[in-house]
């Protein structure tokens, strides 16, 4: 629950209008054209960032963005009431979820392959008529009585065209969201956020200030995946999910007087890989990775690297440490994991088949670990609390594995600190 608020918590920029809107009206002139042009700057700086960091749907949906600025910031200059910018802006009401509908689909790639050609034609090409349109509007005149009467009459009526909208949009933010919720990345987070700010400037754009600051919300959700991306890249490993070396580096820097480290690494891993191979290796990391993220005494965990973790613990209490650790510990050895011959078919319903035909069933294998963990003494640097853990750990592989071994709970120098609190 919590995972799907922190996920979902980037939204809350969408608010931002309405909290900004209010002061955003005192503006004068000059600050005014500045809110007004803030939409393409958010979507110049998604893109840039989006492109930079190979984020091929960001970057699509930056452009959509910047396209919907453009032309939604041409029509309201002219009026909405004015003929040629309401048609301008009712073309735009009814691309967008389309364009969104168009994002659904691809999958990010390079823009020079085939289908990053394919993506980009696909996204441009509607804007480009749109914006034709705009700059001809006697072609227009003329063109539109061949559109379908439907349509020119969904154009004409606005309570008509705003029901087109809705629905058309419904479904598409209701496949986003159900993305979202799925995959669970940020990318979805950012596209779904955006296409509803997109709508919400759609259906305010009667004020055009308040229009536009959804639009730069948008632009800002966009700005903020690409951010919590290069985020994730530096402090979180991908194989696990758990925040990574780096991540650790830096929490160590801003712990207190008292805190403890654990070392914990797998037993005989390079065993597994040897046997079953790197895949089932990977998967016995993440069950491991998932199984020490559930300790307790406020532990945080971190992939120290390769088959080690670190668990950093604030704080004294010892016995609560040992025995959170040996919780986890044991959590893991009890684990049933289940692993498939190394030699299994890549195809599922293939190697499904062959098991059923040689009655292979799949082998349940142990995994264990063993811990090691150091209370900082006096005046100890991370660093070194981290070498006195490693080499309690070492102790604990060579008593047998699948232990805790502790190191420094009853040295004179930390008990005089424990007396000093
Ligand atoms: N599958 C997989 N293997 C990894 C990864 N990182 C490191 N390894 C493997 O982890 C193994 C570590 O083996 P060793 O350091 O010899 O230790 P061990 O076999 O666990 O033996 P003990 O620690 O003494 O119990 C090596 O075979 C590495 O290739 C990874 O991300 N995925």
């Amino acid at each position: 629950m919590f995972r799907y608020l922190r996920l979902l918590l980037p939204l809350l920029l969408i608010a931002l209008p309405w909290v900004i809107y209010p002061l955003a009206q005192r503006a004068d002139p000059v600050q005014e054209r500045l809110l007004e042009g803030l939409p393409l700057l958010m979507a110049l700086c998604a893109l840039l960032l989006a492109s930079g960091f190979k984020r091929g749907r960001i970057a699509l949906a930056s452009v959509a963005l910047g396209c919907s600025a453009l032309l939604l910031g041409a029509a309201s200059d002219r009026g909405l009431d004015n003929p040629d910018a309401y048609v301008l802006f009712s073309g735009i009401s009814l691309l967008l979820p389309l364009v969104y509908a168009w994002l659904l689909i691809p999958r990010d790639s390079a823009i020079l392959s085939r289908r990053g050609l394919l993506q980009w034609g696909g996204l441009l090409l509607p804007f480009g008529l749109l914006l034709l349109a705009w700059q001809y509007p006697q072609q227009l005149a003329l063109w539109l009585p061949r559109l379908p009467s439907a349509f020119l009459e969904v154009v004409a009526e606005h309570s008509m065209l705003t029901r087109a909208i809705f629905w058309l949009s419904l479904p598409i933010l209701a496949l986003y969201l159900v993305l979202t919720l799925t995959r669970r990345t940020i990318d979805e987070v950012a596209m779904f956020g955006s296409l509803l700010a997109q709508l919400l400037a759609l259906h305010t754009m009667k004020e055009p200030l308040l229009g536009m600051l959804f639009l730069a919300s948008a632009g800002l959700l966009c700005v903020c995946a690409v951010v919590m991306h290069i985020y994730a890249m530096a402090f979180v490993d991908t194989l696990t999910g758990v925040p990574a070396r780096r991540a650790l580096e830096h929490h160590l820097s801003n712990l207190g007087r008292h805190y403890s480290i654990a070392m914990l690494d797998i037993d005989h891993f390079k065993q597994f890989n040897d046997t079953y191979g790197h895949d089932v290796g990977d998967q016995v990391l993440r069950m491991v990775a998932a199984q020490l993220n559930k300790v307790t005494a406020g532990g945080s965990l971190f992939r120290y690297g390769g088959e080690e973790f670190t668990i950093v613990f604030r704080g004294q209490r010892e016995e609560e440490v040992v025995s959170a650790l040996d919780t986890v510990r044991q959590r893991v050895a009890d684990y049933p994991m289940k692993v498939r011959a190394p030699q299994r078919p890549r195809n599922d319903r293939r190697g499904r088949k062959t098991r059923e035909e040689t009655g292979a069933a799949t082998e349940q294998v142990k995994v264990s670990i063993s811990i090691g963990v150091a209370w900082r003494l006096a005046d100890e640097k991370p660093d070194s609390v981290i070498k006195r853990a490693d080499k309690a750990l070492y102790k604990a592989k060579g008593a047998g594995r699948n232990r805790v071994i502790t190191e420094g709970i009853n040295d004179p120098r930390r008990q005089r600190r424990v007396k000093d609190r």
